[in-house]
């Protein structure tokens, strides 16, 4: 938990400290020709002035609750106030794996009578879904009022895929979306409250220690943040972060494969943002060295053919140590 600190009469508050070094990631105008140098190269930047979601910085709780339509909104639910990423779909892979959250399907009201009813020891609420056709006009208009000729451009620009969903995140302050990489780029734009953005290049990967591709929890650390286990991962004391604290208006860019630590900033009361998700453009020319990213998507596909091959989750481990123990190590 964050701990007050007030000096005079600013309180500052003093976020989560952890092991590692962090450097701030750079705030720009996306004017200047470093922010762009900064995208092209995969690099995050903070965007301050975009004016890409300003047509929703009006948006709260009470707005939306009237304007969001009547369609289920999925709301995940948490003990604690991390809210940890699973794939349902690779459950029956790991024998008594243990789902961290809970999604339950509401309606918008309903999920803002619950966040406004919240006391310590209920669960904690993070609302994530993807904006669709059945959120009401004035929602629509917000909506077509983002600054889709930019984004557009930036798309263009960097030779992205097609933009595949913008979510909608409407979460608690405090809660946290534990590291993890994504494979997709993301422009992701702040509406309410802050959120301050633990990242890592991709080449800590082997510092961070993702689970296996065929687990729940893939592309997601398995090391605890707060309680990190030194014996099983002794490299995590050497990932090297960035961070970045987004408010309303900014808008990071947050590179494909980037590992990223999401925490909503405590004191701010609901947080509200809209990611604009994009695929990858056509791969790019090979070049060596193979850059970390490359390196990432190769130890997928190579997990992926093992997995395959095998055609049981329990026998990849076995088969990698016998292929790589005593013989590459
Ligand atoms: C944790 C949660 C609600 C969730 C639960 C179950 C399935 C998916 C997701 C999911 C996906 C994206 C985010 C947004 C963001 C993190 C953040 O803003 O907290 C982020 O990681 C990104 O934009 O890439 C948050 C979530
Ligand atoms: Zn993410």
């Amino acid at each position: 938990m964050a701990e007050l600190e007030s000096k005079g009469n600013d309180v500052k508050l003093k976020l989560k400290q952890y092991n590692f070094q962090t450097e701030n990631v750079p705030r720009l105008s996306y004017t200047d020709p470093k922010a762009e140098k900064f995208i092209s190269n995969g690099l995050p930047v903070v965007l301050t002035d975009t004016k890409l979601v300003s047509s929703a910085l009006h948006w709260d709780l009470d707005y939306l609750s009237e304007n969001m339509g009547e369609g289920d909104f999925s709301v995940f639910l948490s003990d604690t106030n991390k809210f940890m990423y699973f794939d349902d779909k690779k459950i029956e892979n790991v024998k008594d794996f243990k789902q961290p959250t809970q999604m339950i399907e509401m309606k918008f009201p309903e999920f803002v009578k619950t966040l406004r009813s919240y006391k310590e020891g209920d669960k904690r609420l993070y609302m994530q879904q993807a904006l669709n056709d059945t959120v009401g006009r004035r929602i629509v208009m917000d909506f077509l009022g983002f600054n889709w000729t930019w984004i557009t451009e930036q798309q263009k620009k960097n030779k992205w895929g097609p933009l595949t969903s913008n979510l909608l995140l409407v979460g608690m302050d405090s809660n946290i979306t534990p590291a993890h990489y994504d494979e997709q780029e993301n422009f992701f734009a702040q509406i309410k409250g802050s959120k301050r953005f633990l990242l890592f290049d991709p080449s800590n990967f082997e510092c961070l220690y993702p689970y296996p591709v065929y687990h729940p929890h893939d592309r997601q650390s398995q090391v605890d943040f707060d309680n990190p286990d030194s014996l099983r991962f002794p490299k995590f004391q050497d990932a090297k972060a960035y961070e970045a604290i987004v408010g309303p208006g900014d808008v990071l860019y947050l590179p494909m494969y980037w590992w990223h630590q999401v925490e909503s900033v405590p004191g701010h009361g609901t947080v509200i943002s809209v990611n604009f998700w994009y695929k990858a453009g056509p791969t790019e020319k090979v070049e060596y060295p193979l850059k970390a990213h490359q390196r990432v998507a190769m130890t997928r596909n190579i997990e992926k053919m093992i997995i395959q091959a095998l055609n049981d989750p329990n026998e990849v481990a076995p088969f990698m140590q016998a292929m790589v123990l005593g013989r590459y190590t």
